[in-house]
């Protein structure tokens, strides 16, 4: 390794912000700089990051230009020395989509800072539409039937996909833009994903998709690693066009590190970064999460940004209409495994603004009171449990709502509907507490199991079926270690406990920077830098490991068997509210 000053970006163009985290040679986290949507960029009056309508959630693409411009100018007003970075990757949110015109390329190639901001000179005439579908729209109900009926049903398209069709996934976001915006979707040259979005936006010329991140869309093959055709050809039929050249082909592949290409000379001329800078393909966020950390076979990670999602890596593609799985971005042969929920923080935020409304606390993001009811044994809630959706969920897939219940202790039976519980501070318990049963329950399927589950048990965890299950199909397989990451991680009492639920046997961890995402980019970049220019010949998980800095994870707790236990019946209780569900 070349002991040069040399250092490595990773960007998170997440939900909420733009971040973007620097690391040297050394794994070491040098730096970081964000731009919050909301507040650093108000013009474009986004609440959290998205424009809602309905069950149109989308957010809008200049918005993210701009930030990238004034993410570098950071860096450069702290004196970063941008011209010492080697090679940049990162990740992005998943699923979204930006639609680019037959002039993209063209403005890409002359982007100079003469001619202004990134933004003035990209927008409005390199893309078609203003707007990315965000991951949180629920708008697609009739393009995820078509397309699974294409293939047979659920099961089918999660044996092709990796997943069930999901209404935020790619493909059915873009059936429906070319059977609703034809003329916009025929004038459209090139779609990428947010992450080939912001990787052509640093090369300054447009890049294909990155693999992995393209098996969030319900449209690629995973086990044929390529498009899959008969659903290429069902949203073919909706235009004259031809989808696969809108997408450039085949997606570039996760086998070996892929450079696909240098900085633009934009960023050369007004940031000073070095006109060799490598930059490797950007992936999703929760790809790029799974590389923050040396993972061990039934260890999970516990992200807890906007949307809560539990991952973990494994060698087998069992796919199931249940959770996602996806092509591992830097491990050949692997998968990522994921369940993802859409009513993660936003709704957190909710309870603990209800809470400080009612007791005058002034700044409405002050999780104090919020924290100090998760472990007050006086807020009695053993006979409660709570489901809070402001938003549709994706699993349970069902619409925006909120259930407060009684059950029996003993069975898990519902005894009775209630409007509200006896105070707000009930709800804060309540929240978490569903919140992380249904991620124990839910990534049980994806561990290996410690003893042999029969057929019957493991198709009713499957279906999240928990109501007469013998105790030991919840004991059974469960976490190795658990890591919690994300901007929630940072809060002590949420993440104990998620950790007395969940039951991880061999310890809950956080990493110390919450920008895991980001962190997960640095690790890319410079691990693809090293292999492509021969420094290593070491497989990513090997390189992390012998690299990682332990320092950089803290320990919380070990988990505690009579809590995880006492959990069972309100799992029970959980599986049965969820039956009651629209
Ligand atoms: N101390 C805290 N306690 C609880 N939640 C928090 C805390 N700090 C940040 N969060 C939550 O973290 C979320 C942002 O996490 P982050 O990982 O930055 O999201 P994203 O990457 O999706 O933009 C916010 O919605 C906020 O509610
Ligand atoms: O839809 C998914 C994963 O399938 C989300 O996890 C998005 O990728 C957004 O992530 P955050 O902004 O919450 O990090």
């Amino acid at each position: 390794m070349t002991k040069e000053e040399s250092y490595f970006l990773g960007f998170d163009l997440s939900t909420q912000q733009l971040k973007c985290l620097a690391i040297d040679q050394d794994l070491k986290i040098v730096t970081s700089q964000n731009v919050d949507f909301d507040t650093e960029l108000p013009q474009y009056n986004t609440n959290n990051g998205v424009y809602i309508h309905a069950d149109v959630v989308e957010c809008p693409v200049a918005m993210w230009i701009e930030a990238v411009d004034l993410v570098f100018k950071k860096f450069a007003s702290a004196a970063f020395p941008l011209n010492k970075v080697s090679a940049i990757s990162g990740s992005c949110q998943q699923h979204g989509s930006v639609y680019w015109s037959k002039e993209a390329n063209a403005l890409l190639n002359s982007l100079h800072p003469n001619k202004g901001m990134l933004v003035e000179q990209l927008c409005p005439h390199a893309f078609t539409r203003a707007n990315a579908p965000n991951w949180q729209d629920h708008s697609t109900a009739k393009q995820c039937e078509e397309m699974e009926n294409k293939v047979c049903g659920s099961q089918e398209m999660a044996r092709i996909s990796g997943s069930r069709a999901h209404f935020r996934f790619t493909g059915p976001q873009i059936l429906k833009i070319a059977e609703q915006e034809k003329e916009l979707y025929e004038s459209t040259e090139h779609i990428t994903l947010v992450s080939n979005f912001l990787t052509s936006l640093l090369c300054g010329k447009l890049v294909s998709l990155d693999e992995a991140d393209a098996c969030g869309m319900n449209l690629y093959d995973i086990n044929e690693k390529k498009y899959c055709q008969p659903l290429v050809d069902f949203i073919n039929e909706k235009s004259n066009s031809s989808l696969l050249d809108k997408l450039k082909g085949a997606p570039i592949s996760c086998q070996t590190p892929q450079h696909v290409g240098e900085i633009s000379s934009y960023f050369v001329q007004k940031f000073d970064l070095d006109s060799k800078c490598a930059i490797f393909p950007l992936t999703g966020d929760n790809l790029a999460t799974i590389c923050s950390l040396p993972l061990q076979k039934n260890d999970v990670l516990i992200s807890m940004g906007t949307s809560t999602t539990v991952l973990v890596t494994t060698d087998q593609y069992h796919p199931s209409p249940n959770y996602h799985l996806f092509i591992h971005p830097t491990l050949a042969n692997h998968y990522m495994g994921m369940i993802c929920y859409c009513n993660g923080a936003l709704a957190r935020s909710e309870v603990c603004h209800q809470i400080n409304v009612l007791n005058n606390v002034e700044t409405k993001d002050d999780w104090t009171l919020f924290d100090k009811a998760l472990f007050d044994d006086s807020i009695k809630n053993d006979d409660e449990l709570g489901i809070y959706f402001p938003l549709g969920e994706i699993v349970p897939s069902v619409k925006p709502t909120y259930k407060r219940v009684k059950f029996d202790r003993e069975t898990g039976e519902l005894k009775q509907n209630l409007d509200s519980f006896r105070s707000v501070l009930h709800d804060a318990k309540n929240i978490i507490e569903s919140q992380a049963l249904s991620c124990r329950a839910r990534i049980t399927p994806l561990l290996n199991s410690s003893g042999k589950i029969d057929q019957e048990v493991s198709e009713r965890q499957l279906k999240f079926d928990y109501d007469q299950l013998p105790l030991s199909a919840y004991l059974n397989n469960r976490p190795k270690r658990a890591f919690f990451v994300g901007g929630a991680s940072k809060n002590d009492a949420i993440v104990k406990k998620f950790a007395q639920i969940i039951g991880a046997t061999d310890g809950n961890y956080r990493l110390k920077t919450s920008n895991s995402c980001a962190l997960g980019g640095c690790y890319k970049a410079l691990w693809s830098f090293m292999y492509t220019t021969k420094q290593t010949a070491l497989p990513f998980d090997e390189f992390l490991s012998k690299n990682f800095h332990w320092e950089d994870v803290e320990y919380i707790c070990d988990s505690n068997e009579e809590c995880y236990k006492a959990y069972s019946s309100k799992l029970i209780a959980l599986s049965n509210i969820e039956a009651i569900l629209d």
